[in-house]
């Protein structure tokens, strides 16, 4: 895909199974939404073919469209339509749309159906976006980063959507530029940069690497007696196999998983006092 002069995609070459979460990873102007964008049929590559459930993008639009869903990096709605509005709007061009009710419910949109759309948080934008995405039971559905600017609350029920479209059936294709949202989500991932694949695989086929690190999570808190026995026996095994510990820590968690903790619930109590005051009757 080249956009004059400049390549934005080269000689990239991948494939996505059926009823699975696959990530495009890559940093800033990696080519991650060219690539989408070719696939959703907005974009004809001048080389090369790309096929979505059988059909060409732009060839077959007209076919495809009823069967894909598409979350673009932003915008996709008009800036004074009510959110709710945008949602009931999109799902009467579906023949068989989900309840718009439950999904804005789901995606806590409930209590901003009546702000307009330039509005919305930015969270609330993308959530709007996944919601629309997703109304018309596509059979696979492209998302532009769809967790970009969410809080981490917010973040992890997106998640929790894709990996329910997953289990139902649905393909879902996604971009983004977290590691820890690929890792977590994804069955494969794509890694590219400047338009060109550079690594595939599973995450754990992509994180082992030269296996240097070994990373033990465990279901519970570990009482300090626990933790000097399991020092202790990780001391004789790796005297016993010729192996050197540089470090073991204990209790180590993600920033994320501590604000979460620390402030999760006030945080949903937030959104929606926030969405209240953002209310627009215009
Ligand atoms: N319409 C356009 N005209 C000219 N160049 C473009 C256009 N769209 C994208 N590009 C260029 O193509 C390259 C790939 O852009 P693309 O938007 O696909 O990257 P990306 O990985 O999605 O980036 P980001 O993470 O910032 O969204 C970039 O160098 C970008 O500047």
């Amino acid at each position: 895909m080249r956009y004059g002069e400049k390549v934005a995609v080269d000689r990239m070459s991948l494939t996505v199974e059926r009823a699975t979460i696959t990530a495009v990873l890559g940093p800033n102007g990696a080519g991650k939404t060219t690539t989408l964008e070719t696939c959703e049929g907005y974009r004809r590559p001048q080389q090369g073919s790309v096929r979505v459930l059988g059909l060409d993008p732009v060839r077959d639009r007209r076919a495809l469209l009823p069967r894909i869903g598409v979350m673009l990096q932003g915008g996709g709605a008009w800036s004074g339509v009510h959110a709710m509005e945008m949602l009931d709007h999109i799902a009467r061009l579906h023949a068989h749309p989900l309840d718009t009710g439950l999904l804005a419910e789901r995606l806590g949109l409930g209590e901003c159906g009546r702000t307009p759309y330039r509005r919305l948080s930015g969270g609330q934008q993308q959530r709007l976006g996944l919601a629309m995405a997703i109304v018309g039971r596509p059979e696979i559905v492209f998302v532009d980063e769809p967790t970009a600017g969410m809080d981490p609350q917010a973040r992890r029920t997106t998640w929790e959507l894709l990996r329910e479209l997953r289990e139902s059936g649905v393909t879902v294709v996604l971009t983004t530029h977290y590691l820890e949202e690929a890792e977590q989500l994804a069955d494969q991932v794509h890694i590219i940069d400047h338009g060109q694949l550079i690594a595939s695989g599973t995450p754990e086929e992509l994180t082992r690497g030269s296996s240097a690190t070994v990373r033990l999570v465990v279901d519970k808190e570990l009482p300090v007696a626990a933790e000097a026995a399991l020092r202790a026996s990780i001391d004789r095994w790796s005297g016993e196999n010729g192996v050197g510990v540089r470090s073991i820590s204990f209790g180590s968690r993600t920033l994320e998983d501590v604000f979460l903790e620390l402030t999760g619930r006030d945080l949903g109590t937030a959104i929606g006092s926030d969405i209240g005051r953002d209310v627009d009757d215009d």
